[in-house]
């Protein structure tokens, strides 16, 4: 895989139409990611328009509900034929090894390719103090996104969302086909925005990381193309 194909862009507008504009804006981008916002304004309507432009889907609907409701969410976003999938680690380890045999088993029913079902760890815009003063959670975050990703391989599904900080641990200890994606990524001359885990796209990649979802560096630049461009270049000097 080269540079440009590691690189994920998230469409983070309210409507098909913007969505749209950014879809013609980036042209050469391989691969979007549909989150909350624009899933809740489109529905599948945004999943049929990325197939005909031909592009690789990222669905991050983040899913977190008791077992019986994940497996149902996980058997509908199946149908769509979507690459990427994501689910909240906590969860706990039944509900992701429902999520990950519905999407098997729906898949399989359908024809098509199970989309990659990934965990999120620990969201990127929470600090090391936001997670011990308002998660509660006694362990130092590194510790707490590991054993969240090992959690996660253990019960079977394809990879996990960490921040780039994390990355690299993960890496070292979760098997090689474990898919390690991460948001949080900022460029130097990016504002961090709401992002408290970040490091360069460079060093995301250099960390193990298969794939970075660069959202408002690159969509809310002047020139989205060109600043899509820049972090190519950027990344072409440690991945080719
Ligand atoms: O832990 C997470 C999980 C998902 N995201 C999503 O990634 C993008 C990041 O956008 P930026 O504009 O580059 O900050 C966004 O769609 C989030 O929903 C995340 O940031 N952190």
């Amino acid at each position: 895989m080269n540079a440009k194909e590691r690189i994920i862009v998230p469409l983070d507008v309210p409507d098909e139409d913007s969505a749209t504009f950014l879809i013609n804006k980036l042209e050469q981008v391989t691969f979007f990611k549909v989150g909350l916002e624009l899933f809740t304004s489109t529905g599948p309507k945004i999943i049929d328009l990325l197939k005909s432009r031909k592009k690789r889907i990222f669905l991050d609907l983040k899913f977190h509900d008791i077992p019986n409701t994940v497996a149902g969410a996980c058997r509908s976003a199946a149908r769509y034929g979507v690459d990427l999938l994501t689910i909240h680690a906590t969860c706990g380890t039944d509900a992701l090894k429902a999520a990950s045999e519905a999407v098997q088993d729906e898949a399989a029913k359908v024809n098509l390719n199970p989309p990659k079902l990934i965990a999120i760890t620990l969201l990127t815009s929470i600090s090391s103090r936001q997670l011990a003063f308002d998660l509660k959670i006694p362990l130092e975050l590194p510790e707490y996104a590991l054993a969240m990703a090992l959690m996660a391989q253990e019960t079977g599904l394809d990879g996990a969302v960490c921040s780039p900080q994390e990355v690299a641990q993960l890496r070292q200890t979760c098997k090689d086909n474990f898919l390690l994606v991460c948001p949080g990524v900022r460029p130097t001359w990016a504002d961090k925005g709401d992002q408290k885990r970040s490091l360069t796209p460079a060093q995301a990649i250099a960390s193990g990381a298969d794939y970075l979802v660069i959202g408002r560096p690159i969509t809310a630049a002047a020139d989205p193309e060109l600043a899509w461009q820049r972090i190519c270049e950027e990344l072409i000097t440690v991945s080719g």
